[in-house]
């Protein structure tokens, strides 16, 4: 396989980026509030420039107070840093790892300033994020963007970010785990309550995003061959994937539902949400189900509220079996998927990557590097589009098409 790298540029024209001597790796995360008094503070980061008032950012942070104000986020990319530390160091990578977030401590710009500071000049972004879309890959893009021109660091500190990886093994393979022993827990439940022959249907799940995200989601040619929006149909090829991998999944039902919407009750939202959809699926005779939580890297408060608490209830209350998948966290497979990923990037001593091809296990993969000109673009409120980092359009103040 040759490929044609614009040496200007560094990418060809699907998108991928020649490998590079990177000095620096960032982990890229969201954040969560660490106690009590962080708690409001973290909610108007998340929702900053949309004069949300705090009485209704109340509501949400019932979630975090029931926690003690601490949301597991922080602690769950901790334990995954170190894990990817210990990986790239059991194979001689000797590339450092930073951390930071878009909305909680350590905050993206400073950790960009750190890493400067250290001396690195080359970084290379992994986000905790699977997918293409607003939310989940170009606002981490933008979150780079805007801390690089903020720090001053804009063509100082140079960051590329490796490809969403939704289609990846180290993505895939610790659901299909999961899914096996949660199918077997079920079944189980429904054998010790009488009724060992009650149907089990699995039901994927992942984050709700306005209908008009999900339909400016992904470069436009590839989109207008889709039978539905981009993001749905990377997690409906993600959902085969996994029943692909378990043998015990074969005949059952699957569906793909929506969980944690937010936002003005006129504004439309992927549906239907998990809620409406499991009193459905007890209408419609199921005696169990099997929550695979697709949409998420870790247990993380969306994770334990939303599903093992809301949904949960939901299934007690309607008489339905359940059992929730966990996400891939710090899974070997996972850890070790994500080195595989920056190892297909990073430049050996004779500028090949230390890992040659892309695995991909689902439909839509292997995802590019390097976005088009408004790839998931989203118009902010003055009318103009925010800088990025891999991606041709960054420049600020450029009104949107
Ligand atoms: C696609 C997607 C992911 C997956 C990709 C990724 O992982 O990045 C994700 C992750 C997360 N979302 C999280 C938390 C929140 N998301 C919110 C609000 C929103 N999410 C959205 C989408 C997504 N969100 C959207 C379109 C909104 C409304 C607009 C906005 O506000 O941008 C709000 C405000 C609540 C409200 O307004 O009711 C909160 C508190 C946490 C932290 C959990 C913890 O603390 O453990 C995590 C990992
Ligand atoms: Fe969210």
């Amino acid at each position: 396989m040759s490929q044609a790298f614009d040496p200007r540029t560094g990418y060809d024209e699907s998108g991928v980026m020649a490998p590079k001597a990177y000095d620096a790796i960032l982990l890229a995360s969201f954040g969560g509030p660490e106690g009590q008094d962080d708690v409001l503070p973290f909610l108007r980061n998340v929702t900053k420039g949309r004069g949300i008032p705090d009485e209704r950012l109340e509501e949400v942070a019932v979630h975090y107070r029931k926690n003690g104000g601490v949301s597991p986020i922080n602690a769950q990319n901790r334990a995954l840093k170190a894990a990817l530390e210990a990986e790239l160091a059991a194979r001689d990578i000797s590339v450092p790892i930073y951390w930071g977030n878009r909305n909680w401590a350590p905050y993206v710009p400073e950790t960009i300033t750190e890493i400067y500071n250290a001396g690195h000049r080359k970084v290379l972004m992994l986000s905790t994020s699977a997918y293409s879309g607003y939310s989940s890959c170009r606002q981490y893009r933008e979150d780079l963007g805007v801390a690089l021109r903020e720090t001053g660091l804009e063509g100082k500190l140079e960051v590329d970010k490796v490809r969403q990886y939704f289609d990846t093994p180290a993505f895939v393979t610790p659901f299909m785990e999961g899914l096996s022993d949660s199918l077997a827990k079920v079944r189980e439940q429904l054998r010790s309550s009488g009724n060992p022959e009650g149907e089990i249907k699995i039901v994927f799940v992942t984050h709700s995003i306005p209908t008009s995200d999900a339909q400016a989601a992904g470069p436009r040619d590839l989109v207008a061959n889709l039978e539905t929006d981009l993001y749905s149909a990377q997690h409906l090829a993600v959902a085969d994937a996994i029943l692909a991998g378990v043998p015990s999944a074969a005949g059952l039902e699957h569906s793909l539902v929506f969980q944690s919407r937010s936002g003005a009750p006129h504004v439309p939202w992927l549906e239907p949400d998990i809620n409406d959809a499991l009193a459905q699926y007890k209408d419609e005779g199921i005696a169990g189900v099997v929550v695979v939580p697709i949409g998420f890297v870790s247990d993380h408060m969306e994770v334990l509220w939303d599903l093992d608490t809301e949904a949960k209830d939901s299934c007690a209350e309607l008489g339905l079996a359940f059992h929730r998948v966990p996400t891939p966290g710090t899974h070997t497979d996972f850890v070790s998927g994500m080195v595989d990923l920056l190892s297909e990037r990073l430049a050996g001593p004779d500028g090949t990557a230390l890992k040659s091809g892309r695995s991909s296990v689902a439909e839509l993969g292997p995802w590019f590097d390097v976005c088009r000109p408004n790839c998931c673009a989203k118009v902010m409120r003055d009318g103009t589009v925010k800088p990025t980092i891999a991606a041709v359009d960054s420049e600020v103040g450029v009104p949107a098409p």
